[in-house]
């Protein structure tokens, strides 16, 4: 990564809102407020923080899904979503190939003709067999199909992923061989992905840098081995300390 590595997202100043209270008074409620970060081409970073803190709906803003009060996204090239749970992302009376072959259509990615090929080479990329092109997703291990996700993912030929808790379902084992994917694909592809979880084990072997929220604002940003290192704030000192009672017990002495 160096300084000329193009940038491929920017979020300045983003605030969310979403509608509360009953409907004669209705109001907005924040729970992202004024949040900026970018992500450049072959990056990976995680978005961590406590349940609720908004990383989910800064992901949904950046996919043009969430209600944007103020701020700026600017992005370059298609982002695509990989969700915890492809089973319900996933079509389940749909077979695996006719669902990558129906992002491929309406990407138009892919002449009718040449569709299946391209399904099979997709399929094969994210290290699953040719098949598997004929199953249905209920047919698969939850490892095949968090990769059916991401092939799913990569048909529409995005720049950038954003994987919310797309491993945290996972058996440790599987988790671990869909992360080396993830990897390779930012190696081989320049794609970059922003990584949502609550794993700060996973944050820690994945992510070149990390945002930790805190109520919908970044209390702190920085390369993940600098901030695991050293975390400036008390927040992130509580997390690291959440997820290791080693070094809390150690803080107390
Ligand atoms: N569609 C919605 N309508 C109203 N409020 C919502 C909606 N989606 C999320 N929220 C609220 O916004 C806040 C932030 O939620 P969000 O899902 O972004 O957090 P998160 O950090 O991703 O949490 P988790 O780790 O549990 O997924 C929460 O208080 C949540 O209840």
């Amino acid at each position: 990564m160096t300084d000329a590595t193009p940038t491929l997202l920017t979020v300045e100043d983003l605030h969310v809102a979403y509608p509360a209270g009953p409907f004669w008074a209705r109001r907005a409620r924040p729970v992202v407020r004024g949040v900026s970060f970018d992500v450049r081409e072959g990056e990976i970073v995680g978005l961590i923080g406590e349940s609720g803190s908004g990383k989910s709906t800064i992901a949904r803003a950046v996919a043009g899904l969430a209600p944007v009060t103020a701020g700026r996204i600017a992005l370059t090239g298609r982002v695509q979503m990989i969700f915890q749970d492809p089973l319900s992302s996933l079509d389940p009376m749909m077979r695996v190939g006719a669902q990558i072959e129906e992002v491929l259509a309406i990407h138009r990615l892919a002449p009718r003709g040449g569709r299946r090929a391209r399904a099979v080479e997709l399929l094969e990329r994210v290290g699953l067999s040719a098949d598997l092109h004929g199953r249905l997703p209920a047919a698969l291990s939850g490892g095949q199909r968090a990769r059916v996700g991401i092939a799913r993912a990569l048909a529409a030929e995005p720049r950038l992923l954003i994987a919310d808790e797309a491993t945290a379902a996972l058996d440790v084992s599987v988790q671990a061989l869909v992360l080396n994917l993830l990897m390779d694909l930012r190696d081989d592809l320049g794609l970059a992905i922003l990584f949502i979880t609550h794993d700060l084990a996973v944050v820690r072997i994945l992510c070149d840098r990390a945002l930790v929220l805190h109520h919908g604002a970044v209390v702190e940003a920085g390369e993940t081995a600098a901030l695991f290192a050293a975390p400036s704030h008390d927040y992130t000192r509580a997390l690291l300390a959440a997820h290791h009672p080693a070094r809390r017990l150690h803080d107390r002495t």
